[in-house]
C-alpha cells in the first residue's frame, strides 16, 4: 500500500467544495491506488456545515480515504500537505468583474500564503481556484519565499475545457481528438483562448474552419463566448460554476502530478519567464506539458500579431491587478 498523500481544500464547504471533495476521495485526481488524508478548512461560521460534508464522506465508504481532518484554523489544514487546493474565497455575482474580488479576497492568499510557507510540506503543490485566481495566486506564492515558486499555479483549465467544447461543437468532432488548445493570459474577460494552434486527428482547426468559410468565427464568436462563459453562468444559474470548476481543478491536479495527455498539452497558469515576451512577475496561462509532478511551458509556437496583441492586453491587466495588491506582496 501507498502511504497516503495529505491533500488540503480551503473553502471546502463552499459550492465547489461540495463538487470536487467526493471525486477527489473516488481517486479521480490522483487514481484508485493512491490512499488520501483530506485536511478542510474553512472559516469559524461555515464548520457546522462542514462536518456535514465530512459526514457524507464518510458516509461514502471510499476505500482510499484514510482520514478527514475539518478545522477552521489554516494551520491544522496545510500541515504536511502535499497538495493545497485554495478555492476559499468569494465569488463574484451578476455585474462583478472578477478582479472586483481583489481586495476582499487578497487578504486571505497573503495569510495563507504565509501559513502554507510555515507548516506544508516543502514540496506541496498549490492550485488556486479562489478569484481573481491568477493574482491570488501571486499573491500567496510571494508570501511563502521559501517554498519555490513553481509549485504555484492558478487555474485556467476550466476556460481550456469551454474551449475545447466549443471547437467540438462548431466542427461536429469527438472532444478528445481537440488537441493543442491554450489560453494565454489572466482567468478574465482579457483571457486569450488561441485555437491557431489546435488540431483535430492531426488537422489544423483553422484550416477546417477556412475550408467552411468561417474565418470570422474565432474572434467574432469563439473567443468571446469562452471569455464570457463564467458570466453567462452566473446570469442563467444565479450562482458561478461550481461542478464544471471542480472538474477542472481535478484535472489540472491529476495532470500536473502525474502526465499531460499524450500528444497534447494544457494550460495552467504558473510564474512568467519571459517566454513570449511575458516578463516575470506574474502568473500567466501558457500551454505546458505535465510529467512526474514538473510542468514545462511549450516554447516557441508562431504567434500572429493580432494574438501578441491580445496576449499583451491580458498581461497589463495582470498589472494592474499587481499593483492594486502591492501592499500584499512581500
Ligand atoms: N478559477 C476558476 O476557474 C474558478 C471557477 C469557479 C469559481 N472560482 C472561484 O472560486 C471561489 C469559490 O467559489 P464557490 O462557488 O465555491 O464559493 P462559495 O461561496 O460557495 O464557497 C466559498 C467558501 O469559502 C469559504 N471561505 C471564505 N473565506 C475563507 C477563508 N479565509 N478560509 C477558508 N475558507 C474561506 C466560505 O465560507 C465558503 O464556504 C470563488 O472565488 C469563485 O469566484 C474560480
Ligand atoms: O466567472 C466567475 O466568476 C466564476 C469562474 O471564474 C468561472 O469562470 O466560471
Amino acid at each position: 500500500m501507498k502511504a497516503p498523500i495529505r491533500i488540503a481544500v480551503t473553502g471546502a464547504a463552499g459550492q465547489i467544495g461540495y463538487n470536487l471533495l467526493f471525486r477527489i476521495a473516488n481517486g479521480d485526481m490522483l487514481g484508485r491506488e493512491q490512499p488520501i488524508i483530506l485536511q478542510l478548512l474553512d472559516i469559524t461560521p461555515a464548520q457546522q456545515a462542514l462536518r456535514g460534508v465530512a459526514m457524507e464522506l464518510e458516509d461514502c465508504a471510499f476505500p482510499m480515504l484514510q482520514q478527514i481532518v475539518t478545522t477552521d484554523d489554516a494551520r491544522v489544514a496545510f500541515r504536511d500537505a502535499e497538495v493545497v487546493l485554495m478555492v476559499g474565497a468569494k465569488p463574484r455575482s451578476k455585474g462583478m468583474e472578477r478582479k472586483d474580488l481583489l481586495e476582499a479576497n487578497g487578504a486571505i492568499f497573503s495569510e495563507q500564503g504565509r501559513i502554507l510557507n510555515e507548516v506544508a510540506a516543502r514540496h506541496v503543490k498549490v492550485l488556486v481556484v479562489g478569484n481573481p485566481a491568477n493574482t491570488n495566486a501571486l499573491i500567496a506564492m510571494k508570501n511563502a519565499s521559501d517554498l519555490d515558486p513553481h509549485n504555484f499555479s492558478a487555474m485556467m483549465r476550466l476556460d481550456h475545457n469551454r474551449a475545447i467544447t466549443q471547437i467540438a461543437l462548431k466542427l461536429f468532432q469527438p472532444i478528445q481528438d481537440i488537441k493543442k488548445m491554450v489560453i494565454w493570459g489572466n482567468h478574465s474577460g482579457t483571457q486569450y483562448p488561441d485555437l491557431s494552434h489546435a488540431e483535430v486527428r492531426g488537422r489544423k482547426v483553422i484550416e477546417i474552419l477556412r475550408q467552411n468559410g468561417w474565418e470570422d468565427w474565432s474572434e467574432k464568436e469563439f473567443i468571446p463566448t469562452v471569455q464570457k462563459r463564467g458570466a453567462a453562468v452566473i446570469e442563467a444559474r444565479g450562482l458561478s460554476s461550481a461542478a464544471s470548476a471542480a472538474n477542472a481543478a481535478i484535472g489540472h491536479i491529476h495532470d500536473w502530478l502525474l502526465h499531460s495527455h499524450h500528444n497534447d498539452w494544457v494550460t495552467m497558469s504558473v510564474p512568467s519567464d519571459g517566454s513570449y515576451g511575458i516578463p516575470e512577475g506574474v502568473l500567466y496561462g501558457f500551454p505546458v506539458i505535465c510529467r512526474n509532478g514538473h510542468y514545462q511551458i511549450v516554447k516557441d509556437l508562431p504567434i500572429s500579431e493580432l494574438g501578441h496583441k491580445h496576449m499583451m492586453d491580458s498581461y497589463n491587466e495582470l498589472l494592474g491587478e499587481r499593483e492594486l495588491v502591492k501592499h500584499l506582496l512581500k
